[in-house]
């Protein structure tokens, strides 16, 4: 479970990039985080991560305050970052053990998680291959990897599935909602919308750092009393059409 509560954040003093936002994410759900270019999804998910500090208002992932007990609110987490350029230097696999040892995963355990998620992924081949010379897809791929090692409870994902090709998102949209299925959480921002219509179970559309829906999307389409899709219903709430 992810909560925030009157969350404030502004760059310089000047960009309110994210304006009093409260919102819970339970277990169970996939949850979609939308919003067009500048909206404030990223700094939501940096505020969330412990990566950014808001200015104002509290964070709490699974019931742990991410300012005041941030070792015990990360440890409930995996993060993947917009860009997957991390680590480059590191063979797949060292960048794979260096995670698990990070998060204290046993031996044997990360080597079951490694061959489940390489195999889930088809990048057992390329884990001897430094992650400079991976593609944006398999550096994606691999740090997806790196960030499920430790079984984390809450996922947090942003543009996951972004550079990925069919079959690798087709893996990762399972693999999310078999998390949620199992009673966990996976938070993820989108640009994709056909996406998070087919795949979550609630959205928030964010704009100028302010929600302006969060449900399902059957329940926008009936505060809209329209039976558009959710782009469409996206365009008209953010004013971009
Ligand atoms: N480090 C920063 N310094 C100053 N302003 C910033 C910084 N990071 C973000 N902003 C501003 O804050 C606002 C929200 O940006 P943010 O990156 O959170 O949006 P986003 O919804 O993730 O956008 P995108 O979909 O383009 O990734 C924008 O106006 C952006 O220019």
């Amino acid at each position: 479970m992810i909560e925030l509560m009157y969350v404030n954040k502004s760059y310089n003093n000047k960009t309110k990039a994210v304006d009093n936002l409260t919102l819970t994410v339970q277990g169970g759900e996939i949850f979609g985080f939308l919003g067009p270019n500048g909206a404030g999804k990223t700094t939501t998910i940096k505020m969330i991560t412990g990566i950014t500090k808001p200015d104002k208002g509290t964070i709490k992932i699974n019931g742990h305050d991410v300012a005041n007990t941030p070792i015990e609110a990360k440890k409930q987490f995996g993060y993947v970052p917009d860009s997957p350029d991390l680590f480059l230097r590191l063979k797949g696999l060292e960048y794979l053990n260096f995670m698990a040892d990070m998060y204290d995963v046993p031996k044997e355990v990360r080597k079951q998680r490694i061959e489940a998620l390489a195999g889930r992924f088809d990048l057992a081949q390329a884990l001897s291959d430094p992650i400079q010379s991976y593609s944006h897809g398999m550096r994606q791929k691999i740090v997806i990897m790196g960030v499920l090692i430790h079984d984390p409870a809450v996922w947090i994902l942003d543009e996951p599935l972004t550079g990925l090709d069919p079959k690798s998102s087709y893996t990762l949209k399972e693999m999310m909602r078999e998390h949620a299925d199992s009673g966990k959480t996976v938070f993820f921002s989108t640009h994709v919308l056909e996406v998070a219509e087919k795949l979550c179970d609630r959205v928030a559309i964010i704009n100028r750092g302010e929600i302006l829906f969060c449900g399902t999307f059957k329940d926008m389409q009936e505060r809209f009393q329209s039976d558009l899709s959710l782009e469409k219903l996206f365009l008209e709430l953010t004013g971009d059409e």
